[in-house]
């Protein structure tokens, strides 16, 4: 752990690939005394404690934020059931797709006289490795105070952007939440096509992962536009040309990638509630 000061301290409610990647970052960095709820996680260094259900939690127990990580289509009774316990509680979802309008509903199911304030983000997988992307987005009537903490929990994983209207989160899911999945693919296929071409499997991925880890590097630390990164690989009359030649063609990479974020924002409207 580093001494860098305390993060806020939050109540997880599910602790699967997402939660359990944001946990695993900020264990690293320094949680305020924090509880997670997860069937499937054993145990968490002291002081922080697993446990099985609500009903588990210690009376005194009031986090700064409730982090719900579980699928959108099983969240209903999650809330429902917070809002019993956690009336006026501060909550940042990650959930894809569901509104800040649907969560209140399933929350004031559980008590009507439920006031949270709902924050909405979309990390994303690299968050465990401290190489995170976000988005946020806090209504109006969220305080300085709950944004700021939201944006340090995220921040201490990787980065954080805000967008000012709450559809943006879906583009944001398509984008970055969604991503890491269509950088793992293309390792995939770059792995599977110098397989193709008679490099051994080892070879091929190490050349494969190499890469990509390379040019994520190179669009990390420079401030170049990554089309002229582009362009300074591809040699007139080269490899490179006659590979992007395939890969540019109008009804290739910019149609299919155009046509799959659309896919995927509308997916995240259909998960609205
Ligand atoms: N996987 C990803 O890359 C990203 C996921 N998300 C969002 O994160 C959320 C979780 O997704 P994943 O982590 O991928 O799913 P997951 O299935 O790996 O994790 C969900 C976890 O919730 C737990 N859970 C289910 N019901 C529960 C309950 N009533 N109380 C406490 N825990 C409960 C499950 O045991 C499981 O560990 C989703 O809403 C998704 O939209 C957002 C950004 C990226
Ligand atoms: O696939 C999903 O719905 C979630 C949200 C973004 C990444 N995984």
């Amino acid at each position: 752990m580093t001494n860098t000061p305390l993060l806020p301290s939050i109540l997880l409610v599910g602790c699967g690939k997402m939660g359990g990647a944001m946990l695993e970052g900020w264990l690293a960095h320094g949680l305020a005394p924090s509880v997670v709820i997860d069937r499937h996680l054993a145990e968490l260094p002291a002081p922080h404690r697993v446990v099985r259900s609500l009903e588990a939690i210690p009376a005194d127990f009031a986090p700064d934020i409730i982090l719900v990580a579980v699928k959108p289509q099983k969240a209903n009774g999650v809330l429902a059931e917070l809002a019993q316990h956690f009336p006026n509680a501060t909550l940042l979802s990650v959930m894809a797709g569901r509104t800040i309008a649907s969560l209140l509903a399933a929350y004031r199911e559980g008590n009507a006289a439920a006031s949270p304030i709902i924050i909405r983000s979309m990390p994303n997988t690299p968050s465990a490795l401290g190489a995170g992307m976000s988005g946020l987005y806090a209504p109006p009537e969220a305080s300085a105070e709950q944004k700021k903490q939201c944006d340090q929990l995220l921040s201490a994983v990787g980065k954080t952007v805000w967008v000012d209207q709450e559809g943006l989160i879906d583009s944001v899911a398509a984008i970055s939440g969604s991503g890491p999945a269509y950088v793992f693919l293309l390792a995939e296929l770059l792995e599977q096509a110098g397989i193709e071409q008679g490099l051994d499997a080892p070879t091929a991925r190490a050349l494969a992962r190499g890469t990509i880890y390379g040019a994520g590097q190179m669009l990390h630390q420079l401030p170049t536009d990554a089309a002229e990164l582009r362009r300074n690989v591809t040699s007139p009359g080269g490899t490179t040309e006659a590979a992007l030649k395939v890969l540019m063609a109008s009804d290739a990479w910019p149609q299919a990638v155009s046509t799959a974020i659309a896919a995927a924002v509308k997916r995240a409207k259909e998960l609205a509630s």
